[in-house]
């Protein structure tokens, strides 16, 4: 199934508004969220426009602009940005994290802040997280006053975070056992989709909790996918990381070449920008890879995370991958020389390093 904001796609018709657990999640919703009301049929699927999907939702309970309390967990970079449009689009959001002073800049904004994950699970019913890696995702559920404290019958959790399949079904069970319903939703897009409400979803799961969640990933991003049973967000999430941080390799080494070979790196940039092979990625990092700057829109220390996760999804699967092996390389060296908090394209800085300073 696939949702698209832009292009109100929808290929399979929902079941909100079906009251399946009692209650639906709504908050108020933006104006062009609100006209958006494009009907397209997918060839394997019935299909139903936004228009029709508010209507039914309006229909299970009244007025479709009612507020609902969202637990956030994990403010970083992505977390903040994200949590601040929920707010923004009229959600009450309850925050935690553990760094706590992270708290006050959401709570500016309007946010009320829970002392633990498990005092944000018993205040609401849809909890979502985003957190580094999986050892943050495994300890904000397992450990003391963690989420499954208080997670129970009809209460929702919605891990945004980038893990493996393996953590995902760890958490998911726990939950499910506890009465819980739980989606795995990491998301492809960086900081600036995140602020815009532009990431792309890859949720998998609960499909009666992807159904609840869909109007606060219709805030989230720009398009969401439900691919099934849980790990196949995960896996998704990790390929499509695994292409990205192997294609800033050959980048920084183009770029790096073109500098040796007495070429303007910029002019290749434009070169690039005009072909077959341009791409986002290149036309937003390059310029700022030229400039040695770094501000870090996806640290370095995840994408490196991504690419170690996405080789053992490799290993389970017998897939020989070593282009993404020798990105690997490249980013673990990144780590080791203080660069994992910087943006992931700081990688260039190792590349330009091997491929030597000096003329030829
Ligand atoms: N940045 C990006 O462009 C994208 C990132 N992602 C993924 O989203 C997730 C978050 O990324 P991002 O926001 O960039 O990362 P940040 O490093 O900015 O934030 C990480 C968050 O995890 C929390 N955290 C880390 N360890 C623990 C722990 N042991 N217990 C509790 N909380 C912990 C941090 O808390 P504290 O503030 O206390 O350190 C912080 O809230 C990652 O999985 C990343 O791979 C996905 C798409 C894009
Ligand atoms: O996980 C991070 C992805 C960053 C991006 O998609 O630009």
């Amino acid at each position: 199934m696939i949702r698209d904001k832009k292009r109100g796609k929808i290929v399979k018709k929902s079941r909100i508004g079906r009251r399946g657990r009692g209650f639906v999640l709504r908050g108020r919703r933006s104006l062009a969220s609100r006209l958006n009301t494009t009907e397209q049929v997918y060839p394997s699927g019935c299909c139903v426009s936004h228009t029709e999907e508010r209507r039914e939702r309006a229909g299970a309970g009244g007025a479709e602009e009612v507020e609902m309390e969202v637990g956030f967990l994990g403010l970083g970079i992505m977390g903040k940005a994200m949590a601040t449009n929920l707010l923004r689009h009229g959600y009450r959001v309850t925050v935690w994290n553990r760094t706590t002073a992270k708290c006050q800049e959401l709570v500016a904004l309007g946010a009320t802040v829970g002392e633990t994950p498990a005092a944000v699970v018993a205040k609401c019913r849809y909890t979502i997280a985003m957190l580094s890696d999986p050892s943050a995702a495994l300890s904000v559920v397992f450990d003391k006053d963690g989420v499954l404290e208080q997670i129970g019958d009809g209460i929702g959790y919605i891990d945004m975070s980038t893990v493996d399949a393996a953590t995902s079904s760890k958490i998911s069970e726990e939950v499910k056992r506890k009465g819980g319903a739980f989606i795995e939703a990491p998301v492809s897009g960086s900081k600036k989709p995140a602020e815009d409400g532009q990431l792309v979803i890859l949720a998998a799961g609960d499909k009666t909790l992807y159904d609840e969640m869909v109007p606060a990933f219709d805030v989230l991003g720009k398009k969401s996918f439900f691919l099934g049973e849980i790990g196949n967000g995960a896996k998704m999430k990790l390929v499509v990381n695994m292409i990205m941080g192997s294609m800033m390799n050959p980048l920084s080494e183009g770029l790096c070449l073109a500098d040796k070979s007495g070429l303007s790196a910029q002019t290749l940039l434009d070169v690039l920008d005009l072909g077959a092979i341009a791409n986002p990625m290149f036309k937003l990092k390059g310029p700022a890879m030229l400039q040695g700057s770094y501000s870090p829109a996806f640290p370095l220390k995840h994408q490196q995370k991504d690419m170690r996760l996405a080789l053992a999804l490799g290993d389970e699967n017998a897939v020989s991958m070593p282009v993404s092996a020798a990105a690997n390389e490249a980013f673990k060296k990144a780590r080791s020389l203080g660069l994992g908090d910087l943006d992931f394209s700081a990688v260039y800085e190792v590349v330009k390093d091997a491929g030597g300073s000096g003329q030829a």
